[in-house]
């Protein structure tokens, strides 16, 4: 991809390359049960902005390293995406009937197969990061680095412990920090991990991992702040999930805490505070990684 295209060009272009390697990442000659497979594929294959595996490719790029070799990776954090999202619309949860403009996941291939599909894609995402060594020959050391993290903020301390901390929260939010907890874990640690380990991919130093850090965690909260702007304002059909879902689990969200116009302005300021970071780490090719925060501030799906 050439660096004139345009921001919406390189997204579609990387979105592809992701699906492409998603739709081989599960082998054909493994004996899986049917409906277990065919689960897994519906919600991994259902579309979707991939927006975390292009951050992992966009990292790698920043800072010169092969975008090819990071490809196991990037599809590693799509199926722990996938995995929270289909567990997220179980009964359980958020009780959703679409995602991805699709049925959700359970109510195709029922709650027992839901679940067992979200494990087996979070299992298989570990088994995916191998691959970039065994197949792309990346660093045993840098791989090792990828899986301790992925642990780490996809797991207890990371987004589980936030889905966790949101979930409890339904009883009640009275501060504006608790809130902030429960974003900066459910939604910023997977992008905070897909930046850093686009810099272990490509050998980032410790200056250099603290500002992709501090980017992730700016534009994760962003990104989950316009997610509760669009669950009010937006459009059911180009989000592909449905709207006022928020309200009918009387969840406790940034417009419901400081109103519209003061949280549209925090997304403002946080993208300008992740870019800042960003800037002043002086990262070899940062631009796709600057366009992708502006490209996201400004998204209606
Ligand atoms: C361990 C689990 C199940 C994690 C789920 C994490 C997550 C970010 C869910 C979606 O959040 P949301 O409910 O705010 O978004 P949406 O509007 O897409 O349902
Ligand atoms: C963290 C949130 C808000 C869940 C939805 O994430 P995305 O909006 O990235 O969902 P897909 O495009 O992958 O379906």
């Amino acid at each position: 991809m050439n660096k004139t295209s345009s921001i919406s060009e390189y997204i579609s272009a990387s979105a592809e390359t992701v699906e492409a390697a998603l739709v081989s990442s599960l082998p054909a000659a493994w004996h899986i049960p049917l409906p277990l497979r065919e689960s897994m594929n519906y919600s991994l294959m259902a579309g979707g902005k991939r927006l975390r595996p292009i951050f992992v490719l966009a990292a790698a790029e920043a800072l010169g390293g092969s975008t090819e070799a990071a490809l196991p990776v990037a599809c590693a954090i799509e199926m722990v995406h996938t995995y929270s999202l289909i567990h997220d619309d179980l009964p359980a949860m958020d009780n959703d009937d679409y995602r991805r403009g699709k049925l959700t996941n359970h109510k195709v291939y029922g709650e027992a197969m839901a679940i067992l599909a979200g494990d087996a894609l979070l299992t298989h995402a570990f088994y995916s990061i191998t691959q970039a060594h065994k197949v792309h020959g990346v660093p045993a050391e840098r791989v090792l680095a990828i899986t301790e993290e992925l642990s780490a903020y996809a797991g207890a301390r990371g987004m589980v412990g936030g889905q966790a901390a949101d979930m409890l929260g339904e009883q009640g939010l009275t501060k504006l920090e608790e809130l902030e907890y429960i974003h900066t874990h459910k939604t910023s640690d997977l992008i905070v991990f897909s930046l850093r380990a686009g810099g272990h991919l490509a050998g980032a130093t410790d200056m250099q991992f603290a500002a992709l850090s501090e980017f992730g965690h700016a534009i994760g909260l962003a990104f989950q702040i316009q997610d509760d702007i669009l669950d009010i304002i937006g459009d059911e059909q180009k989000l592909g999930k449905p709207v006022k879902s928020d309200e009918k689990q009387m969840k406790v969200t940034y417009p419901y805490f400081i109103g519209m116009e003061a949280s549209e302005q925090k997304i403002k300021e946080l993208t300008e505070q992740g870019k800042n970071a960003l800037i002043q780490a002086k990262l070899h090719n940062p631009e796709r990684l600057l366009q992708l925060a502006d490209y996201l501030m400004r998204r209606d799906h």
